[in-house]
């Protein structure tokens, strides 16, 4: 568990953090939303002690991260930009790492195995490719076998099948009852991933809430239908007290009611439909919905010179 309390963090005149108080629960991936410069990546370093909060508070399952005794076996951290020897081999480096932190040297051949590197340990990360040092520092992360793992940003630049794989590992991760804790700014692996949002704009507190919940939350949800007598579908609908607006390619969109109503409306008067969906808004528009007074900084325009 990660608690954060009143947690703040000013440069200079420019808060970056504003008193963000909220809990990382085991058990579930938490995603970690946020425009750009809203705060995260210095939430994350106050997290981790690389960075001292002006004010406010955060703990580590209870503990000051540098009041824990050995940090990798509590928290693991894939921040962007691992810095990795380049000399070194893939199991030299997590031969050194866990040798400084007190870690069996039997985890270094299991954690190798489990990123997939098994087969490159004798390699050095110089010649990795962009997925095979994501999966390195992975490794590092989780050296210490720890409660709490934390990924900022873990699919930056990753192909399909490594974004998978990272995707995978954290719902693994989670349901052996780990925290997990992720930022991202693709919307659309967000969503298949996370299961509990945390969202912040100008450094402070927008949504502390499930993924289902914020999408309900953050924007409309509607019943789209099609049937080849939409004149007497709206007769039908006006008497049951619904207002549907017609779509360009000839659908109706009805708002406030379950699909199952809207076809048992159907039913009752004989009418036949084409189709009769549910719709609910993608991640990205909720998350733009909320966002929109908190982005700091705006694309003016498409054109020329914009
Ligand atoms: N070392 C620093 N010195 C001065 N200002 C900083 C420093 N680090 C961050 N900031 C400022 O604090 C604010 C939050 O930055 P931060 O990098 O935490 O945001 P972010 O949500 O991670 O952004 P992004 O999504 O672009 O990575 C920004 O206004 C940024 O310019």
């Amino acid at each position: 568990m990660i608690e954060l309390d009143r947690l703040t963090k000013r440069y200079g005149t420019t808060v970056a953090v504003d008193q963000l108080t909220c809990t990382v629960q085991p058990g579930v991936v938490t995603g970690f939303l946020g425009p750009n410069g809203a705060g995260k990546s210095t939430t994350m370093r106050m997290m981790l002690g690389l960075d001292r909060p002006t004010a406010g508070d955060v703990r580590i399952d209870g503990e000051h991260y540098d009041r824990l005794r050995d940090p990798l076996n509590h928290i693991g951290a894939l921040l962007e930009a691992k810095a990795v020897h380049p000399g070194r081999t893939a199991y030299n480096h997590l031969t050194v790492l866990a040798q400084s932190n007190g870690i069996p040297q039997k985890r270094v051949p299991e954690v190798l195995d489990l990123v997939g590197l098994g087969s490159v340990a004798k390699k050095r990360p110089k010649g990795f490719s962009l997925g095979m040092g994501q999966r390195l520092g992975i490794a590092s992360a989780l050296l210490g076998d720890p409660k709490i793992l934390m990924f900022d940003e873990p699919v930056n630049g990753l192909d399909p099948e490594g974004i998978h794989w990272i995707r995978n590992l954290m719902k693994y991760l989670a349901s052996e009852g780990k925290t997990v804790f992720v930022s991202s700014h693709l919307m659309s692996e967000m969503a298949l991933t996370a299961e509990h949002l945390i969202v912040i704009g100008r450094g402070r507190l927008l949504a502390d809430t499930s993924m289902r919940e914020f999408i309900k939350e953050n924007s409309r949800s509607y019943v789209r239908l099609r049937t080849p007598e939409p004149e007497r579908m709206r007769d039908v609908l006006a008497t049951a007290g619904l207002t549907p607006v017609a779509t360009e390619d000839g659908a109706l969109e009805v708002d406030s009611v379950e699909s199952d109503r809207l076809g048992e409306l159907a039913a009752e008067h004989g009418l036949v439909l084409h189709e009769l969906s549910p719709q609910q808004a993608s991640l990205e528009e909720a998350f733009m919905q909320l966002t929109a007074e908190a982005v700091q900084y705006h694309a003016h325009g498409t054109g020329k010179g914009a």
